[in-house]
């Protein structure tokens, strides 16, 4: 379901750091299964393995990227600060690392991810870690490796202990040749990057997961995330989170996309708000495993001119990446 927001409403907001609301439509289905691995399920398979009284026990993959740090402040005010553990590859910064559990975890290294999912009675797992669209371009065996090989260490830990899994896709799992204005969640879906090969794998593994082994899996498709407080990861849309940077930083801003190109977007509180309540809905509720949300769309030139009602003296330039710009060409979900 659309979340309707304009983008004269969002700059305000970004430059006052302030949060706002959104929702996830679903609707009905069920599903069936055994795990991959080992593990016979039952009946009730979809239930997760902690009663509906108690918190699950959440863990973050990738999470010291752009969305991984404000999805565990979400989550630790809601289950508590210690059923919510954050992990990446990276060191922590000091107030990351003080304010809730952290753990070095590479996806790559499964014996690794199971042992942290069984010490720590996981429930829950988020799997943000991936290679985003242009560095995955600049690199393909890496994002191909963190992007899919990565994803099945975690689909088939998932499976094995009952977890319930989000994965997110993105508007990058589209191409050229899928519907536009509106676009499905089911459509032709033939992205020309790494990153959206590796996502709609996800949404596809996912899918034949949940059907033939009863993993619940659930995933919804992200559009370019602006986020005030936390940098992103190397993305086409992250142009829309430095301008705020730069802008207030140094008054210019040089843009790697062309002024037209219109992007679909979302302030990072309604991601990480639709991510909680997909989590939380009832496995009766979801008809689907992947779902579109929009919020917004909105082109560099149109971001710049409401940027500078705030801050007037804001310059701003464009030195188009090529890589970048081939990339936004095919980044759509309705018009937003
Ligand atoms: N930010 C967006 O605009 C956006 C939009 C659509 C979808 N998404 C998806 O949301 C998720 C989170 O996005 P993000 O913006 O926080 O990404 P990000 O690039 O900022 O962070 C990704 C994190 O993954 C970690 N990582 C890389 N290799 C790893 C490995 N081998 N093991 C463990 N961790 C590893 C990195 O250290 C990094 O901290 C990703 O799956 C991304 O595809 C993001
Ligand atoms: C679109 C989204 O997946 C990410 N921000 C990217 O540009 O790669």
């Amino acid at each position: 379901m659309p979340i309707v927001r304009n983008v004269s409403r969002a700059v305000s907001q970004l430059l006052q750091s302030s949060a706002c609301g959104c929702g996830v439509s679903i609707v009905p289905v069920r599903c069936i299964g055994i795990s991959p691995r080992q593990v016979a399920s039952d009946a009730s398979f979809h239930s997760v393995s902690f009663s509906e009284s108690d918190h699950p026990r959440v863990l973050i993959t990738g999470g010291l990227g752009q969305l991984g740090v404000g999805l565990a402040k979400l989550l630790r005010k809601r289950f508590g600060k210690n059923n919510v553990i954050l992990s990446d590859i990276r060191k922590p910064a000091d107030h990351v690392f003080y304010s809730g559990p952290f753990i070095y975890s590479d996806i790559l290294d499964y014996k690794n991810l199971r042992e942290i999912v069984v010490n720590n009675r996981i429930t829950w797992l988020f799997h943000y870690s991936a290679l985003l669209s242009a560095v995955g371009e600049a690199n393909v065996p890496l994002a191909r490796a963190v992007n899919i090989t990565g994803l099945h260490n975690v689909l088939d830990i998932a499976a094995e202990h009952n977890l319930r899994l989000f994965v997110p896709s993105t508007i990058g799992a589209f191409g050229p040749t899928s519907p536009r204005d509106p676009t499905p969640d089911l459509c032709i879906q033939r992205p020309r990057t790494i990153y959206g090969v590796s996502k709609v794998h996800a949404e596809l593994m996912g899918e034949y997961y949940h059907y033939r082994y009863g993993l619940d899996f659930r995933c919804l498709r992200y559009p370019g995330i602006i986020s005030a407080d936390s940098q992103p990861g190397g993305g086409t849309t992250d142009y829309a989170v430095q301008i705020f940077h730069d802008a207030i930083k140094n008054g210019k801003f040089e843009c790697n996309l062309k002024p037209d190109t219109r992007l679909p977007m979302m302030y990072i509180d309604d991601c990480l708000k639709a991510t909680l309540e997909v989590m939380e809905a009832p496995a009766e509720a979801l008809s689907m495993r992947t779902y579109n949300i929009s919020a917004m769309s909105f082109t560099p030139e149109e971001l710049a001119q409401e940027v500078q009602k705030h801050v007037p003296e804001l310059q701003v330039t464009y030195n188009v990446d090529a890589v970048r710009q081939a990339i936004g060409g095919y980044l759509f979900l309705g018009s937003g």
